[in-house]
């Protein structure tokens, strides 16, 4: 395999025409979900002026303020959402900076981000002031709320595209329970001399995307997101056309699609000359939702579940505290497998997750350890 990082692309992911007529579309996307697991879109429906704007916002954000002002923001062991600049890929610290903010555990935006009412399992919001960034807010909002419904409209096309109903009951879930977050993340220059070297630092490490889908704008001048392609075993550049966004799968859409969608493996590069900027919208499912392989659907494939049921709250706060800190266990859609001959620790422990209400209670990283501690010694 060659792992260099500063390979040009052999292939590129398909590009996809959102206004293109339904059954046409069905068949890019499953193409491109099975695939690749990544995909551009055109014609998305989200304006270009709002994503001007949201741009301009985060410009002002991580270029125009002082680390002082942006760690006023800054995300905690009680609070998974806010500003940082220390995330561990994979145990490896990425180069670069991320602002997340999501769905108000009250969904409601009207309520302050501080009301007890939004202090949920993914903590809650916090945006620099209006004093500060009198736009910031409302434009987050806005171009989160255009994400919502980009994203409801491809998991629909994703369930037709595997014989289901649109409206089947992950897709319905989503839509009135979603826990999504928009992360913005900002990669300032690395000045390295080895940039394309396998020792360089990494804006972000090999890792797949752990929800449903993931709508990523991309930055047009600086182009060094790349995806794992399994047919070739190559990197390739998802180099981003103009009015396009990137879409990738996530693991949940694995698991639900049975295999049959893939959540690829991808990576950012370093650049010794150009900061990069890049948002993606993670499209999550509800905390208490279980997701698991789509049962009979038109298609008439009949075909054993490879995977076992996942709590999405215990998925997510398993992950998250072990993004935070080095917990010592990681936690992968292949502990999930039903081919697995050992039971997973994770198996158990989402179902005391779910019966002691931990999918309704406020973040704590430290209390997400001492469960997990739990279960390593039994
Ligand atoms: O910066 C990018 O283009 C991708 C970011 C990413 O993969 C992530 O934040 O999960
Ligand atoms: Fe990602």
């Amino acid at each position: 395999m060659n792992t260099g990082h500063g390979l040009s692309s052999i292939e590129q992911v398909p590009v996809i025409d959102l206004e293109a007529e339904e059954k046409v579309l069905i068949d890019q996307i499953y193409g491109a979900c099975s695939r690749f697991g990544f995909f551009q879109v055109v014609n998305h429906g989200i304006n270009a002026d709002l994503i001007d704007r949201y741009r301009e916002q985060c410009r002002e954000f991580f270029e125009g303020l002082d680390l002082k002002h942006k760690r006023a923001s800054k995300r905690s062991a009680d609070n998974a959402r806010g500003f940082f600049d220390d995330e561990l890929t994979k145990q490896r610290r990425d180069w670069k900076e991320a602002l997340d903010g999501g769905m108000p555990f009250s969904r409601d935006w009207a309520l302050p981000d501080r009301d007890p009412l939004n202090a949920g399992l993914d903590g809650y919001n916090q945006f620099p002031s209006t004093a500060i960034l009198p736009h910031f807010r409302d434009t987050f909002v806005e171009y989160f709320q255009a994400c919502e419904k980009l994203s409801d409209r491809l998991a629909v096309l994703m369930a037709r595209a595997l014989g289901a109903h649109g409206d089947e009951a992950l897709v319905r879930d989503l839509r009135a329970h979603h826990t999504s977050y928009l992360r913005t993340n900002f990669y300032p220059m690395c000045p390295n001399e080895n940039n394309n070297s396998i020792d360089s630092p990494l804006g972000i490490s090999p890792h797949n995307d752990a929800g449903f889908l993931t709508v990523l704008l991309q930055d047009n001048d600086c182009h060094s997101l790349q995806v794992y392609l399994r047919e070739t075993d190559e990197w390739s550049t998802v180099h981003p056309l103009p009015n396009a966004l990137t879409i990738n799968t996530g693991d949940m859409a694995q698991v639900w699609s049975n295999g049959r969608y893939q959540a690829p493996s991808h990576r950012v590069l370093t650049n010794p000359n150009q900061v990069r900027y890049s948002a993606p919208f993670f499209y999550n499912p509800g905390y208490e939702t279980w997701v698991q392989p789509l049962q009979a659907t038109d298609s008439g494939i009949e075909e054993p579940d490879f995977y076992h049921p996942i709590l999405w709250g215990y998925f997510r706060a398993a992950r998250f505290a072990g993004d935070f800190t080095d917990l010592g266990i990681e936690i992968q859609i292949s502990d999930y497998e039903t081919s697995r001959v050992d039971s997973s620790p994770h198996r158990q422990l989402q179902k005391v997750f779910v019966r002691e209400g931990w999918c309704r209670r406020p973040f704590s990283a430290d209390a997400y350890r001492e469960l997990l501690k739990i279960t390593q010694c039994p």
